[in-house]
């Protein structure tokens, strides 16, 4: 559409930099992976998602995540179709395949799917569920009453996430008629234990992998009115939030980092300053009407690159 339009390349990959073609001496920011226009979400997933999803399966807490503006690629990335798969399916199918391929080690799956809109958490799989509350134990955040499935395939799981989209805020804005305007959290919870109980020195280890499409990041000129505006404020407050924890937890001198002023940092609080595996996905458009939006997203995925986060397998020793 963009060419079509006949818009301006505002921003082009150079290998692992993303440049900007309008400015003299040009701006650039250096990434530890760009990928170009014709990447598959496969070759996506091999690189920045496959050593998340394999270290939850071994109890190493993992979390990927898509950040971008409206129509850029987020929910393309996360989710994809049938022709071309994203990340979650292609989770779903390896975390299955890895359980097939560990003979001596016995697994349980289990699955939630939740959203965020407007500062309020409700639960996808169960429609009851809604404003949830966020609390917290000496594990983490958890989500209080929400649902969880136990999950035996990857077509199990895929239908639950299908009945969960059903129940997604989608409006339309000035940019995408089908924007998302919550973000959602797919959560992937794997317990595994030594088939035989008896072995001594095996572990029982415990683990989630969260899945995340955050709406989308656009300052308020994508917003319409009346309804449209107020989600707005809640979806920037959510990802200016995150936008701060960011940048308190890069510049290794904050004292505060203020998780708690909004849902979605609440929830990501054990990710980001915890022991794990991160991933972010930041999707851009070279379009010139999206620059500055696209350069806002380079400079949040600049500053993330330097979050520094240990992976920890969370493990229980079997007592023999
Ligand atoms: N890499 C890509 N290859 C092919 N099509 C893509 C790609 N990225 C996005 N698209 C297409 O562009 C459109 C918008 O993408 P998508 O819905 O994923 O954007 P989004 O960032 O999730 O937007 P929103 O925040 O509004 O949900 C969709 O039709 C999607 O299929």
């Amino acid at each position: 559409r963009e060419i079509r339009q006949g818009e301006e390349i505002a921003w082009y990959a150079d290998g692992e930099t993303i440049v900007r073609s309008e400015h003299n001496p040009n701006i650039a920011y250096a990434y530890d992976r760009v990928f170009g226009p014709t990447t598959t979400t496969q070759q996506v997933y091999d690189v920045a998602a496959q050593h998340v999803v394999g270290g939850a399966m071994q109890g190493i807490n993992g979390t990927i995540f898509a950040y971008g503006v409206t129509s850029s690629g987020k929910t393309h990335t996360m989710h994809g179709d049938q022709r071309s798969p994203g990340i979650i399916p292609l989770a779903v199918k390896d975390a299955f395949g890895i359980i097939q391929e560990t003979l001596n080690r016995e697994f349980l799956l289990r699955v939630s799917y939740l959203e965020i809109y407007n500062e309020v958490v409700n639960d996808l799989l169960n429609p009851a569920g809604k404003n949830l509350r966020i609390r917290e134990d000496l594990q983490g955040t958890f989500v209080e009453g929400i649902k969880e499935e136990v999950v035996l395939s990857p077509t199990h799981v895929l239908s639950l996430i299908a009945a969960g989209e059903e129940h997604r805020h989608i409006g339309s804005t000035n940019f995408n008629l089908l924007s998302s305007r919550s973000h959602t959290i797919f959560t992937l919870t794997v317990e595994s234990s030594p088939f035989c109980e008896s072995n001594e020195g095996e572990t029982v280890t415990f683990s989630q992998l969260n899945l995340i499409d955050l709406a989308g990041s656009e300052s308020s000129r994508a917003e319409t009115t009346g309804a449209r505006r107020k989600e707005g404020s809640y979806i920037n407050k959510s990802l200016l939030t995150l936008g701060t924890v960011i940048s308190k937890l890069t510049d290794g001198k904050a004292t505060h980092v203020p998780f708690r002023n909004s849902k979605l940092t609440r929830l990501l609080q054990s990710s980001l300053s915890g022991q794990g595996r991160v991933s972010l996905i930041c999707t851009v458009t070279p379009a010139s009407s999206n620059s500055e939006e696209t350069h806002n997203t380079l400079k949040f995925a600049h500053r993330s690159k330097h979050i520094e986060i240990q992976a920890l397998q969370n493990k229980v020793d079997m007592l023999a």
